[in-house]
């Protein structure tokens, strides 16, 4: 080890309300900074080659695996003794070297090692070691092999992956500073966005990068007019530099906060579903059905405006009138059928925004709340202290999220009954802050 380390962390992500919406840069949605985080230790040593650098990265939890890249003369190479491609990873660095306009060996080699917080993955199989600090579990498989919870491991990894290479070539890097966080931001995006074959909306790495927001996306075409990098690598730096430094990107991030003594839950639901395909659905459903299919979309963003303003009277309730904010909590935690109007409003929001998602799921056949998802969010609305349940981000078979009081334990009521055999819930909570520096230390002698 390096006496030169440095780590790197940031969250994943819930996107509460606003799903497929946030797609277009006039709509707003709330997205939920997580516990769970990624990281990225980065430390550089003197190569044996002076005229070469090379960049490794090593996913320890994951069989050791490690993907390694050559810097020869301005050009970087995939290492032959890479076992399997990793786009998000390459795409990091590509952009990362091309920032900076690394052209030739810097004179040493950089070594980063990324860790995933044991929720990002069904922990089925894997060993878990620690330190009194951290945890992490380990696992006898590759990447691609272990199942996934989706949290945005990948939006995490380019993220802090980014601001391990900022670290290195700006070694001044301090993550407080606002321009900066921007920066890395803004590139994130590019990686990720290139990795990810161009479809999301960036809310995964905002929040990696800014915690817990209320957020509205860049225009897409900020990153799709960007001029090949095969055609000209000169023209890519410089159109990307000015990208990063000099663009304004239009996009919000408003930090938010759930309210006191609310927790959220998300339930893992033993299936997937492919974002890209449910997205392509909704899309052509969209534009087949204009103008019905943007009255759908206002109808959901006046849903989703409602639930934002009733979390903003929470919020503003437990500050100005504490003592009516604890009546609130505590007869919710004892009946859920407790009405209040704060409450009415958020479930009514949240039950229009679910109508119309089973509505765009009859008509384009894009699974965003199946059936079976419908009976189990109705049956978690039947649980003490729950306020509301909803499906989160793309929808479909993954995952359940539920906004409960903070004293709610699910798992004492929902242990042992058929109707949430396939649902585990996530051990997380939501956070405020995201991309961060950590103590070395933290990541030492796992055992
Ligand atoms: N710990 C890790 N080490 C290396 N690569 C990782 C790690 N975690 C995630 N990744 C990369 O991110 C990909 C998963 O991204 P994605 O399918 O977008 O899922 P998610 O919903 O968690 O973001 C993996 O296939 C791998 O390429
Ligand atoms: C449809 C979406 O608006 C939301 C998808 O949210 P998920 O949380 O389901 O995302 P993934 O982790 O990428 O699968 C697409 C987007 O905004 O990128």
């Amino acid at each position: 080890m390096d006496t030169n380390a440095r780590v790197f962390s940031a969250p994943g992500k819930a996107l509460l309300v606003g799903g497929y919406l946030v797609l277009d840069p006039r709509y707003k949605s709330y997205v939920v900074a997580l516990s769970a985080r990624m990281h990225a230790m980065v430390s550089t040593a003197r190569p044996m080659d002076q005229n070469k650098t090379s960049i490794t990265v090593c996913s320890p939890q994951f069989n050791n695996e490690k993907w390694t890249y050559n810097l020869l003369q301005g050009q970087l190479s995939v290492d032959g003794t890479n076992k399997s491609k990793n786009l998000f990873i390459e795409c990091g660095i590509r952009n990362a070297l091309d920032y900076f306009d690394i052209q030739n060996s810097m004179g040493f080699d950089i070594n980063i090692d990324i860790f995933s917080d044991p929720a990002y993955h069904s922990s089925q199989g894997s060993i878990m070691k620690q330190n009194g600090m951290k945890r992490f579990n380990f696992f006898n498989s590759s990447i691609s092999e272990v199942p996934k919870t989706g949290l945005g491991s990948s939006a995490g990894l380019v993220t802090v992956l980014t601001t391990a290479l900022f670290s290195v070539f700006d070694p001044n890097l301090d993550l407080t500073i606002d321009i900066t966080l921007r920066k890395i931001h803004n590139l994130s995006q590019v990686s990720h966005c290139q990795a990810q074959g161009k479809i999301g909306s960036g809310f995964d790495v905002a929040a990696a990068t800014f915690g817990s927001i209320a957020y509205q996306r860049f225009e897409p075409n900020l990153i799709s007019d960007l001029p090949e990098r095969n055609l000209s690598a000169k023209d890519y730096n410089v159109s990307l530099q000015h990208l990063i430094n000099d663009t304004d990107w239009k996009f919000t991030v408003e930090p938010v906060k759930l309210p006191d003594q609310l927790r959220l839950f998300l339930g893992d639901v033993n299936s997937g579903s492919e974002t890209v395909k449910l997205v392509t659905k909704v899309k052509n459903w969209y534009n087949l059905n204009l103008p019905k299919s943007q009255e759908i979309y206002k109808e959901i963003n006046a849903g989703n405006m409602a639930f934002i303003a009733s979390l903003n009277e929470m919020n503003q309730l437990s500050l100005t009138n504490p003592e009516k904010y604890k009546v609130l909590i505590n007869n919710l935690n004892k009946s859920n059928k407790y009405e209040d109007p704060i409450v009415l409003q958020m479930r009514e929001s949240i039950a229009k925004i679910r109508d119309n998602f089973r509505l765009i799921t009859r008509e384009s056949g894009a699974e965003i709340e199946p059936p079976v998802q419908t009976e189990l969010l109705d049956t978690c609305m039947n649980l003490n202290g729950v306020l509301v349940a909803c499906i989160p981000g793309a929808g479909g078979y993954d995952a359940i999220a539920l906004l409960t009081t903070e004293m709610t334990n699910l798992d004492s009521q929902t242990k042992g009954k058929e109707e949430f055999s396939n649902v585990t819930w996530l051990d997380l909570q939501q956070v405020d802050i995201g991309l961060k520096e950590e103590e070395v230390v933290a990541y030492l002698n796992l055992q």
